[in-house]
């Protein structure tokens, strides 16, 4: 399907810079097989964006180049915050890698919180210390509101029951929203996530989906969630981001 993208910048004031921004964004999978294109795409703050596309057209991807877990082929611009990141990334930059990773470290965890599409939680950790980890590496001056900042952002995913239990003791649907809870516990100004309501059941992802609205508009925050799930993301507002398949190439901008 290669319609055209559908963006709507609801909410998001144009004199704000925005909280991501990319340009003429290329990163080609080893082996040469498929090649991402971003032409550009910008995540301004209060604005929820939406990326759709059949299943391995690049939505894992985009994300993994958004949060600077993957690193791109080419880029013109790559700005998080305002920072910009492509002088890092050119391919004659003196930035040795270890100093690169020591600040994409530090933007990441500081700035982008992140809900990956297994959940991702510590086996050995109970629901609460998988939560409060953010706030423990970060140490924030909200470390010491934690406990109660934990139980109110439980309660409004209905999970305050499982806070004392292992993931073994939770289930898929569970344990994704205790995932959701650790990505947003550090209040990031960027929210990224992938098919972060898959495993839950149609009610609780339209729970989640206003949950992540209303956090971008109270937080001023941005957020970017891929997913398959095209009615649940209109109902909740999304700005729908289309990828466009072209052979063996995806193409996704705003
Ligand atoms: N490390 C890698 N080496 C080679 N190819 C890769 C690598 N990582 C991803 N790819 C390829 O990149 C393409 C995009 O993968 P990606 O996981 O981003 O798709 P997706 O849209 O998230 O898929 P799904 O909806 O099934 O999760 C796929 O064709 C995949 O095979």
């Amino acid at each position: 399907m290669n319609t055209a993208p559908t963006m709507v910048q609801s909410g998001s004031c144009p004199a704000d810079p925005p909280l991501l921004h990319a340009e003429a964004l290329t990163w080609q999978a080893p082996g040469g097989d498929f090649t991402l294109e971003i032409p550009s795409l910008t995540l301004h703050k209060r604005t929820c964006l939406g990326v759709i596309g059949p299943s391995g057209c690049g939505k894992s991807t985009l994300l993994g180049l958004l949060s600077l877990a993957l690193l791109p082929t080419k880029v013109r611009c790559l700005s998080l915050l305002e920072r910009q990141l492509a002088p890092y990334l050119s391919p004659g930059s003196h930035t040795t890698n270890r100093k690169r990773e020591r600040l994409f470290t530090t933007l990441r965890a500081e700035h982008v919180g992140f809900i990956p599409q297994t959940g991702g939680l510590l086996p050995f950790l109970t629901a609460r210390e998988n939560i409060a980890l953010a706030l423990n590496v970060l140490e924030t001056p909200s470390s010491g509101q934690g406990a109660g900042h934990i139980d109110m952002l439980a309660e409004r995913l209905g999970i305050i029951s499982c806070l004392e239990k292992l993931p073994s003791q939770l289930s898929v649907g569970q344990r994704q929203r205790v995932a959701i809870a650790r990505a947003l516990i550090h209040t990031p100004p960027i929210l990224l996530a992938d098919e972060p309501t898959a495993p839950l059941h149609p009610s609780q992802a339209a729970i989640v989906l206003d949950l992540l609205r209303n956090y971008a508009e109270t937080q001023n925050a941005g957020v970017i969630v891929v997913s398959h799930d095209i009615d649940a993301l209109q109902k909740a507002e999304f700005s729908l981001v289309q990828a466009q398949m072209k052979g063996n190439k995806t193409i996704i901008h705003n």
